[in-house]
């Protein structure tokens, strides 16, 4: 059974409207409005996905996010062209990391970019902090207007964010999620939404992980069994350009 004959769900589950779109996902088809759709971009900044960022810096293997730039810009193309709103994730804290939290909090003690910096004082100051070229999204994929960018201090992107609040005066209900890093902000953002009754979507050709390769599978084996689902960037563009040429002949 390919994902087409399998049941399709979604919040709008009868495809009754030229702008609903089917998209082709594991485990099945989901329909999506596409005007309560949003395509996440989260952290494609140049500490996930460049060398000499945090991640390379840290001792993550970046050197296959290129392909994963170029997805995510066809993704963001296609869902401008379809009026599916565009919204960017940034992750960091302010310049002297009061936002990161001191000894008091867990994520000082986790975040791999606040120790690679306490080992290697040369780099204090220089891994995502605002302002600075490892916090700013890569040149690749920059917002437009009528995107909207939302900074966030953690890895969940509703964690201390605008977010939930953006989403819901524009009566979103589903999430497609690309960018860096699978098994850490995508899955957690994902995930939080799935508490939120927000249904999350991941473009897993558009994403990356930190870390090998089985984490990436891992991610989306968690996505596609527990928390959502697992779909395509090439679906995702067919689906948005299907509904549109059917809502033009409707
Ligand atoms: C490891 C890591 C991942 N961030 C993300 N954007 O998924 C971090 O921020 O330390």
């Amino acid at each position: 059974m390919n994902s087409l004959t399998k049941p399709v769900v979604g919040h709008a589950p009868v495809r009754n409207n030229p702008t609903d779109v089917i998209l082709p996902a594991r485990p099945e088809s989901l329909v999506m409005n596409s005007g309560e759709t949003a395509l996440i971009v989260v952290d494609m900044q140049n500490a996930y996905s460049t060398k000499g960022g945090y991640l390379d810096l840290a001792g993550f293997d970046v050197s296959s996010t290129g392909p994963v730039i170029e997805q995510i810009a066809r993704a963001i193309e296609a869902a401008r062209a379809a009026g599916v709103q565009v919204i960017f994730f940034q992750n960091g804290w302010d310049s002297e990391y009061a936002e990161a939290g001191g000894p008091g909090s867990p994520n000082w003690h986790k975040s791999n970019a606040l120790k690679t910096m306490r080992k290697n004082p040369e780099l204090q100051g220089k891994l995502l902090a605002k302002g600075t070229w490892d916090y700013d999204l890569v040149d690749a994929l920059q917002p437009q207007p009528g995107d909207l960018v939302v900074p966030k201090p953690r890895y969940s992107g509703f964690f201390n964010t605008a977010f939930d609040s953006l989403l819901r005066a524009r009566g979103i209900r589903n999430l497609v999620f690309t960018g860096i890093a699978t098994n850490v902000c995508v899955e957690s953002t994902l995930r939080d939404g799935f508490f939120l009754e927000y249904f999350g979507v991941v473009l897993a050709d558009a994403t990356h992980q930190a870390g090998p390769e089985f984490v990436q599978q891992a991610s989306l084996y968690n996505i596609e069994t527990f928390f959502g689902w697992v779909s395509t960037v090439d679906d995702f563009c067919s689906a948005l350009t299907t509904s549109a040429t059917q809502g033009a002949s409707a």
